[in-house]
């Protein structure tokens, strides 16, 4: 019996050094593969990416993930193997056959599932099959239509107004300074909260909700890395559990409070009669249009968790890129004097009282004021980095070559968006690019907006563009019709590059982001005096 002992040890001992030789044999065998037989073993990268999906990993850890598929397109050219399945375009031409045509034999990579599943299930955003998409959209399109914004613009004029009056000085000059990040945030969470849920959230205001709003940029991040896990699909069941809430700390426990509090909404919808009783029958908020309509094609209507679910989405995505465009927009106007006159002059001159800014002709007329929401959305973009497609079944070609099914392909909006090719001067701030005028002729713009995406484009395109055109114009023109605006003395530079921050973020005038989805950003520091 005793003798067994050194059998078994020995017997183990060999099978543990002939397993570490198959594990090393099996993953030098699996780099050979992907170095020098993969399908996409021809396409451009540095060696780390080929190898293995862990250098994305560590980009979307540290937030530097746009900066470097800019640097790699600019190093490697327009297309660049990004992880050893993954290819990442930059251009136009890429752009418009992976998202811009309905026929694209595309759909959203797994990658998208992580997001927003702690409310329940897939949202229009996440879901990834196409013909589940397809009916989500059709049942959500009633609340995104003319009138529907139409009809919520006087909220949402209501909401500026508020939130120019609790940035008025009470004196005559110069007010308290404030962080135009913040601010921007409070702002699309309180514009989000009345649109989407009908609800009265007052975070500009007052500090008792302002901790919903400033959990979503964390949680997001922390989504985002965990999005780029191998085991991701692992960890999707646990986002709602207590386990995620002790990772994550408060912004995670504070992103379940909102998910909870979408809840109650819905709930209070779905009670018996809620449509006919006083209160819900006249309320125009999207979650109101949705909860009792139906695909009419499919019959498909949606269960109280596809309505969570649809209510925290159509939050975050509307409240997050709306405030990133608009810090980001005053940080480029503070930090462009002559850019801030002009369009304050513009604004001013075709205004004569801040009643008057509504939608319709005068809005419209605004084309400085338009122009530099397109610079700020070039610059800032709605999604800085790749987003994934996967080729499906019978493959599909980009710029003349062919992938089979399962490659991953995708454009990144940070690295198209600076693209030399079609932006001259990229990384300057330049409103006047958008403007037809002698030495800019249409032709010219239109080139450029073939390359411009800062709503994604397609079938897979922001559902909310229009509703997300119309809050950034009016939030502008009536904060420029009211105030002065400038950067304050003794906080210059808060939010921008700066030697010594990172790779690519040297500018000082460039709004810095952290790349989360959207980005991770701060500052401007500003203040206001009030115009008249
Ligand atoms: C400045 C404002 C906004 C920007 C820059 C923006 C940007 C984007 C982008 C780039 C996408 C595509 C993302 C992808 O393919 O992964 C997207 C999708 C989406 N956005 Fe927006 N968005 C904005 C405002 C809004 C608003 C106000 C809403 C509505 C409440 C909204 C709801 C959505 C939804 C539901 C999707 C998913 C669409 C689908 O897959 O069918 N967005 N947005």
């Amino acid at each position: 019996m005793l003798s067994a002992f050194p059998i078994f040890y020995s017997a183990l001992s060999h099978l543990i050094a002939y397993g570490t030789v198959t594990l090393i044999g099996y993953i030098v065998a699996l780099c050979v593969y992907r170095v020098f037989f993969h399908p996409l073993a021809k396409y451009p990268g540095p060696l780390s990416y080929k190898l293995s999906g862990w250098p994305l990993l560590w980009q979307a850890y540290t937030g530097d993930r746009h900066i470097w598929h800019l640097l790699d397109h600019e190093r490697y050219g327009p297309i660049v193997r990004i992880a050893p399945n993954t290819l990442s375009f930059n251009t136009t031409t890429a752009l418009n056959a992976i998202y811009g045509t309905r026929t694209a034999n595309v759909k959203k990579g797994e990658w998208y599932k992580t997001f927003d599943i702690a409310a329940g299930t897939y949202s229009s955003f996440t879901e990834t099959d196409r013909e589940k998409h397809a009916i989500k959209r059709r049942w959500m399109s009633p609340a995104f239509t003319t009138e529907s914004i139409k009809a919520n613009e006087p909220l949402i004029i209501d909401i500026i107004e508020r939130f120019c009056e609790t940035l008025k000085p009470n004196s005559g000059g110069w007010g308290d300074k404030w962080n135009a990040h913040l601010v921007s945030v409070y702002l699309g969470f309180d514009l989000m909260g009345a649109l989407v849920l009908g609800s009265d959230l007052r975070s500009v205001q007052e500090k008792d909700n302002r901790d919903l709003a400033e959990c979503v940029l964390p949680t997001q991040k922390l989504l985002y890395w965990l999005s780029y896990l191998p085991v991701a699909f692992l960890v999707r069941p646990f986002l709602r559990s207590q386990w995620f809430e002790v990772l994550g700390g408060k912004p995670v426990r504070d992103s379940n409070r909102l998910i909870d509090y979408g809840k109650d909404q819905v709930q209070a919808r779905l009670t018996s009669n809620a449509r006919n009783e006083t209160g819900f029958k006249d309320r125009i908020d999207l979650l109101s249009k949705l909860t009792f309509n139906e695909d009419k094609k499919s019959g498909w209507r949606p269960s109280s968790l596809d309505l969570d679910t649809e209510s925290l989405n159509m939050m975050l995505a509307g409240a997050d890129p709306y405030s990133q465009v608009l810090s980001g927009a005053i940080f480029y106007l503070v930090h462009n004097p002559n850019c801030l006159e002009k369009v304050t002059a513009e604004i001013r001159s075709t205004f004569a009282s801040s009643q008057e800014i509504v939608s319709g002709a005068k809005l419209n007329s605004c084309t400085y004021l338009y122009a530099c929401i397109e610079e700020s959305l070039r610059r800032l973009t709605g999604v800085l980095s790749h987003v994934p497609r996967v080729v499906l079944s019978g493959g599909m070609t980009i710029d003349s070559h062919f992938f089979s099914e399962g490659t991953v392909v995708g454009v990144a909006q940070y690295a198209i968006h600076h693209n030399a090719d079609y932006f001259t001067e990229p990384f300057k701030f330049s409103p006047e690019r958008w403007i037809p005028s002698p030495t800019n002729p249409p032709s010219a713009i239109d080139e450029m907006r073939r390359a411009f995406e800062p709503f994604g484009l397609g079938v897979r395109g922001c559902i909310g563009k229009n509703l997300g055109y119309l809050q950034l114009k009016l939030t502008l023109a009536h904060f420029l019709w009211r105030f002065d605006l400038r950067e304050c003395e003794g906080e210059k530079g808060v939010g921008a590059g700066r030697k010594g921050l990172g790779i690519g973020r040297e500018r000082e005038d460039e709004y810095q982001m952290w790349d989360a989805l959207g980005g991770v950003r701060d500052g401007p520091i500003v203040e206001v005096k009030s115009a008249r």
